[in-house]
């Protein structure tokens, strides 16, 4: 563990019962909620109603009981110099088996938080976090270990922290094998070839990091971490120090890997046009999943193929919806909205009635 990894689990600490009792308590007022609630509105009649109820309830699958990747409620809490800072305020995300996905956000949104938890790098304060079936919470030091040097792989920003730069790009793919204990010598060194050639970098198996261009080294990276077959590969700005066009080339890499190995794939950019080469692309903003584009190719009456892109805003299991801050602003929404129901949308109207007791504040 090095020093901010140390950092993060100690200023889990402190805030990890006063995170636990709250989810606890929101639990506790849902179930609450539940109980008072009938179907029809009116109060439980009997003992029996409030066990079968109870009963259908458990017997519901569990929230992202089929994702590769579920982050339910998920907080985060960093202390710093006495100041508390909630980087992720109960996050819910599902990922599933073989997904492509893009995560964006403004700086401070909580993307580098989200991702450092699913490496199992840092610890989450409170909610509940599971990727391939191993639960984040629950890890201690050894599973943990494991967890990250075969569940997940991972692709940093920095292209000299995913290399070794005094070793070949067949060699730095062969290390991660050689340090699982996988295979012979051999075998590791064709693996390695492979997975360079299909990266497009047979030719530069021989050669270190320093002979090699900034977008090559990225792709010996992407190889390194598949090298051991992951679960899922986490990638953290990976084209943040490429021009363009090399980022472009980037992600044909990643997507040539998660098609040829169906490997899933969670990419943390900055870069909207490289957000844009994926099918769906989940906005966080202040440590929430707030809205999500979903890109699909559609085939019109002539044949002729295009991709259409339509964006999503993100309901929280409470029910809870983010409105996006540039309709807020345009409509001059502040404190409330009026809401009507109709037969196949919701309406939503800024408040004109009383904005001045309320302006006030
Ligand atoms: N170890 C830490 N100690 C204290 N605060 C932290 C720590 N790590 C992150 N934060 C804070 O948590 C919030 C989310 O940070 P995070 O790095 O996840 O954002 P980000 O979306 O990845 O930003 P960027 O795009 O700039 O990397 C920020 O306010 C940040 O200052």
């Amino acid at each position: 563990m090095n020093a901010q990894n140390a950092r993060n689990a100690q200023n889990a600490q402190p805030n990890a019962a006063r995170a636990a009792e709250a989810a606890e308590a929101a639990e506790a007022a849902e179930a609450a909620e539940a109980a008072e609630a009938a179907p029809d509105g009116a109060s439980p009649s009997s003992l029996a109603d409030l066990e079968s109820r109870a009963a259908a309830h458990r017997a519901r699958p569990a929230y992202g009981h089929d994702a590769l990747i579920a982050c339910d409620r998920l907080v985060r809490i960093f202390s710093a110099d006495g100041v508390e800072v909630q980087a992720l305020q109960g996050l819910d995300l599902l990922v599933g088996e073989g997904e492509l996905m893009a995560v964006v956000g403004a700086s401070g949104s909580g993307k580098s938080t989200l991702l450092n938890i699913l490496a199992g790098l840092d610890v989450p304060s409170a909610g509940a976090a599971k990727v391939a079936g191993c639960d984040l919470l629950a890890m201690d030091g050894k599973e943990r270990l494991r967890y990250r040097r075969e569940v997940v792989g991972f692709v940093w920003q920095q292209t000299a922290r995913n290399l070794l730069p005094y070793l070949t790009a067949a060699q730095n793919v062969a290390l991660p094998m050689q340090l699982r204990g996988r295979g012979a010598r051999k075998e590791r060194a064709a693996r390695a070839g492979e997975l360079l050639g299909m990266l497009g970098l047979g030719d530069a198996r021989d050669r270190r990091p320093g002979q090699l261009s900034g977008g090559q080294q990225q792709r010996v990276a992407i190889a390194v971490a598949l090298a051991n077959d992951p679960s899922v590969l986490l990638a953290d700005e990976p084209t943040g120090e490429l021009d363009s066009a090399t980022a472009e080339q980037i992600f044909a890499a990643f997507r040539t890997a998660n098609q040829e190995l169906g490997t899933t794939m969670v990419i943390v950019t900055h870069d909207q046009t490289v957000a844009n080469e994926v099918r769906r692309t989940v906005a966080i903003r202040d440590g929430r999943t707030a809205s999500e584009v979903l890109r699909r190719t559609e085939v019109d009456a002539s044949g002729q193929e295009s991709l259409v892109a339509r964006e999503y805003a993100m309901v929280d299991r409470a029910g809870r919806l983010q409105l996006p801050q540039n309709y807020v602003e345009a409509l001059g929404i502040r404190h409330r909205v009026m809401l009507e129901l109709e037969q196949d949308h919701i309406g939503v109207w800024p408040d004109d009635n009383g904005t001045a007791d309320t302006d006030a504040e």
